[in-house]
This record gives C-alpha cells, structure tokens and sequence, in this order.
C-alpha cells in the first residue's frame, strides 16, 4: 500500500487530492501494473510528488478524454528533460519538443506526408521490403528479431531519405540505434540528478562528479549525427522521399521561413527514433503471441487462405477481405501495448478537475496499459490474446484507446505504422508456421516470456521456430526476385 505522507498537499488551490505519495511509491517494474493497484485503491486519478514534481495518473477512460482531448490547450506540453533534451542533444525531437509554435511546425510538417492518404504513397515500399522479410526469415529463421528490425529500418529509411540501407552493420542505423537506446536510458525519471537539480548542468566537466557532463558529450555526437548525416545524403541525389518533397517545396517557396529547412531536417530525423524500436516491439509481441495462442495462428491462416488461396502473397487490397488477420495485429496492440504508459504530457496552466488542482508543469500520464484492458471496452479475459474480441458490439479500437497516446500528441506516424503492422502480420502468417523452439528431443519449449519494463516495453528475447506452411508457400516466399 503506498505510503500517504501527513501534511503533503498540492500548492494553493481547491484542496484535497486523492491519493499523496512520494518517489518512494514509484515502482521500478511493471510500473502499470502497481499503478493499477493503486487506482484500485484511489480512484481515476491519483497523484504523486516526486521531488517537488507533480505527477498525475489518469486511469480511466473518461479521465484521459476529459483531460487529453476535451482539454488539450492545456495538457499538450511534455516535461522537459535537462540531461537529454539540453545536455544530450535530443531537443530536436517533436516527441520532447515544449508545446508551442515551433513544436506545431514540426508536427505539421510530419501531418503532411503521413496523414490517412498520404501514407499510401508509402505502401510500395512497405510491400517490397516485407517480402524481403519473408526470404530473411525462409533463410536463417533463427534471427528473426535482427530481420524484423532491418525490415522496419529499411522501410523508415526508404521513406524518410531513400536511402537504401545494408542488412549488416549500415553505419546510419548504427548511428541511429546507439542514440536512441542511450536516450531512453538517459530519460529514465531520477536516473540523473541534474534533471532533478537543473543548475548542476553549469558545473565543468571536470569537477569531482560531473561524469554525466562527459557522457552527455560523448552521446550528444551520436544524437546529432543521427539527425544530420542521412539528411545531407538525401539533400543530394538520393531518391524521392519524405526530405526530399519537403525540400523541393521550400526551395518553390519564397517566403519560407530561414529556419524552415531545420525543421524538416528534425521531423525526418524523429521518423527513425519514434517509428522505429515501437513498430518491432509491437511485432515482437505478435510473435511471442502466435507461439502462446496456436489456435489464433490457425484461424488466422484459415482466413488467407480463403482470400490469397496459395498462389499469391497479401497487399493491402485484401485488407478489408482479411477481417480476423487486420483483427490479430490490432490485437498485439492491446495484449502489450508497446508504450503501456504512452509518453508523459505536461501542463501549461493551472487547472482544476473534479475539485482537484493540477498546477502548470505538472507532469501528466495515461495508463493505456489499464485503459486496453477495461472488460467494457474490449470484453472479458484481457490475458487472452483474443483478435475476436474486436468482432463483438460495442468494443473499440486499441488505437483510439491509448496505444498511440493521446490528445494532440497521439502518435502522428499511426497510420503508417499500421499499414507495416497488417502487411507484416498477414504476409508472415500466410507462409509461415510460427511454433515454439524446440529441445534436443524434437519437443516444444514454451517461452517462460516476460515484459521489459521502461517506456518501451518488449517481451523479453525469446526463440521460435518459423517453417514455411508448404511447398505452395516455399514457393511464394521465393517468388521474389529482387535482392534488396
Ligand atoms: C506500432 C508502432 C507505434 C506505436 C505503438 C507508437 C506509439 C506512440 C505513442 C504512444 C506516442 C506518444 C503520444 C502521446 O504523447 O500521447 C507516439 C508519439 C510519436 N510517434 Fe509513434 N508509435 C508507433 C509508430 C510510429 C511511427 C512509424 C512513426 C513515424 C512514422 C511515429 C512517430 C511518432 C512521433 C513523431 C511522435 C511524437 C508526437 C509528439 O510529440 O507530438 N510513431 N507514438
């Protein structure tokens, strides 16, 4: 039970909070998971004060609509990070960006090329490079996580710069990965004490205890390369791409901005860092999942071969035909949402919510891992990786319930996002077994699977094994020619 500190209270307002706790009360595991508990106990929202920082759990439905969309003018902000924002370099990224007019311009950048009808310029690409993913896969099946990645890199890149990266050691991605893995290491609340006590960014990376300075200076390299290199290659004579469109219309335009061109340079650059290590994840989970729910796969493959037969691979032509197989991604999106506490809103004003104060700069989180698992929204045993869930009247879609955040922060990169999820999930499905490892025995070793805790989290690495359906479908996978 969280400690309720006596005598605690929020600055002046309408009294009384729900709940009181302090840092002590934040869980280093499965944060939703205790956070759950204590709405149990607390009610839709609660609140915890971590070194003078005010934290806000919204936990219901009705409280994040209330909050991220009924009052977005006020809850769009994002807490601003010392360590990687100032220190790190990272501040070019519309996920960290303050809200405001400069962060709107990014966001509007991005709006442009990925809304519901631009994406389908990228669906080529998408296509190309999942059947690719299926001849990975056919040929050393065992690495299947390093082939998911490549493939979810190689779309992003294409799009972004067209650029074409190499399966092995590509010095962009490795620039790209480095950044943000250590990023999100670095954002970790209370990993850095000058994000805390912000003054301790002046101290001289010499003095006694300033390591962090040093190693700030050496991720901050990696953090810039990633935005400027692949953009000085696509600024040449890469082919057409998301820079490069961008590009072209400001060179048409004469009364663009001086700065317009950094902020096409940061909105390419955050397309990898946000679209990257949350679309592998959430194919991860799907995986993971097929291993544990058999009878899911089954009726999954059931349902392509009625529509592809076995004499041609999917496209998205057949995605309003595949009902169960669109259901099965949405699914992996639910079961484990890859953000379960999305990424944290700020305030930018005081507020008041059923007699509560939230003062400006509090910090503002919506438990989507909670809000995916409400029975009234998608019906019973929410354990149970159950795509038929989404056949049943009144349920909603895992997307619009917080897998892709919220407000006028969600997600931009959604629509997108989804299209690689449903042509990898079906084209992977349509040719491919996908059972647990095995044992020296030949018997089925069942994944003792876990979840990673952080922002993102994965299932911990497991083994499957992937065995093409049948001649038919060995043939399929190799019926692409094109060596990418
Ligand atoms: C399955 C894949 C994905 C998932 C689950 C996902 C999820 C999310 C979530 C939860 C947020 C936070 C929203 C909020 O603050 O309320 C977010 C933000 C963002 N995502 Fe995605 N995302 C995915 C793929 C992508 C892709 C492919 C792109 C780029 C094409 C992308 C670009 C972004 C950007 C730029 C932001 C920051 C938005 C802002 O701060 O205004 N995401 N995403």
């Amino acid at each position: 039970r969280p400690r309720i500190p006596k005598g605690l209270r929020l600055p002046p307002g309408p009294p009384p909070k729900p709940i009181i706790g302090n840092a002590l009360d934040m869980p280093k595991y499965l944060e939703w998971e205790t956070y759950e508990k204590y709405t149990k106990q607390y009610g839709e929202i609660f609140h915890l004060n971590v070194f003078g920082t005010h934290m806000i759990f919204l936990n219901s439905r009705r409280m994040v609509y209330e909050l991220f969309e009924r009052r977005s003018s006020v809850y769009s902000d994002r807490p601003t990070s010392v360590m990687v924002g100032d220190l790190m370099g990272f501040g070019w990224a519309m996920t960290l960006q303050r809200y405001g007019e400069w962060w709107r311009r990014h966001r509007r950048a991005m709006h442009n090329k990925f809304n519901l009808d631009a994406v389908d310029t990228y669906k080529p690409t998408q296509i190309k490079h999942t059947r690719d993913l299926l001849r990975r896969l056919y040929k050393t099946p065992e690495e299947f996580m390093k082939h998911i990645r490549h493939t979810t890199g190689a779309i992003i890149m294409e799009i972004t710069y067209g650029i074409t990266i190499k399966p092995e050691d590509d010095p962009y991605i490795h620039t790209a990965e480095v950044a943000v893995r250590v990023g999100g290491e670095a954002a970790v609340p209370g990993r850095f004490m000058v994000d805390i006590i912000p003054w301790l960014k002046y101290i001289p990376e010499w003095f006694p205890g300033a390591l962090f300075r040093k190693q700030a200076r050496i991720w901050r390299k990696y953090i810039l390369d990633m935005r400027d290199v692949p953009f000085q290659k696509a600024n040449g004579t890469a082919p057409p791409s998301f820079t490069s469109s961008h590009l072209e219309s400001l060179a048409a335009n004469k009364d663009a901005s001086a700065d317009a061109e950094e902020v096409i340079k940061n909105t390419a650059a955050v397309i990898f860092a946000a679209g990257t290590d949350t679309t592998v994840n959430t194919l991860k989970t799907f995986l993971l999942a097929m291993i544990l729910f058999p009878e899911v796969q089954k009726k999954a493959q059931e349902e392509l071969d009625s529509v592809l037969g076995e004499v041609r691979l999917p496209g998205f032509e057949d995605m309003k035909a595949l009902p169960y197989t669109e259901a099965v991604y949405k699914e992996a999106m639910r079961w484990h949402p890859s953000l379960p506490l999305g990424l944290p809103h700020a305030t930018s004003q005081d507020d008041v919510v059923d007699g509560y104060f939230i003062p400006k700069g509090a910090i503002v989180i919506g438990n989507s891992w909670m809000l995916l698992r409400e029975v009234a929204d998608f019906g019973a045993n929410p354990d149970s990786f159950d795509p038929a869930r989404f056949f049943e009247k009144g349920r909603r879609d895992p997307g619009q319930t917080g897998a892709f955040g919220y407000g006028r922060r969600i997600c931009p990169g959604r629509y997108m996002a989804e299209n690689s999820l449903f042509i990898a999930v079906a084209s992977i499905l349509q040719v491919f077994n996908i059972s647990p490892a095995k044992d020296s025995l030949g018997n089925d070793v069942l994944p003792d699977y876990e979840w990673i805790s952080g922002v993102l989290s994965p299932p911990a690495d497991y083994e499957c094994t992937l065995k093409p359906r049948s001649k038919a479908a060995e043939a399929l996978i190799l019926s692409n020619h094109t060596e990418i």
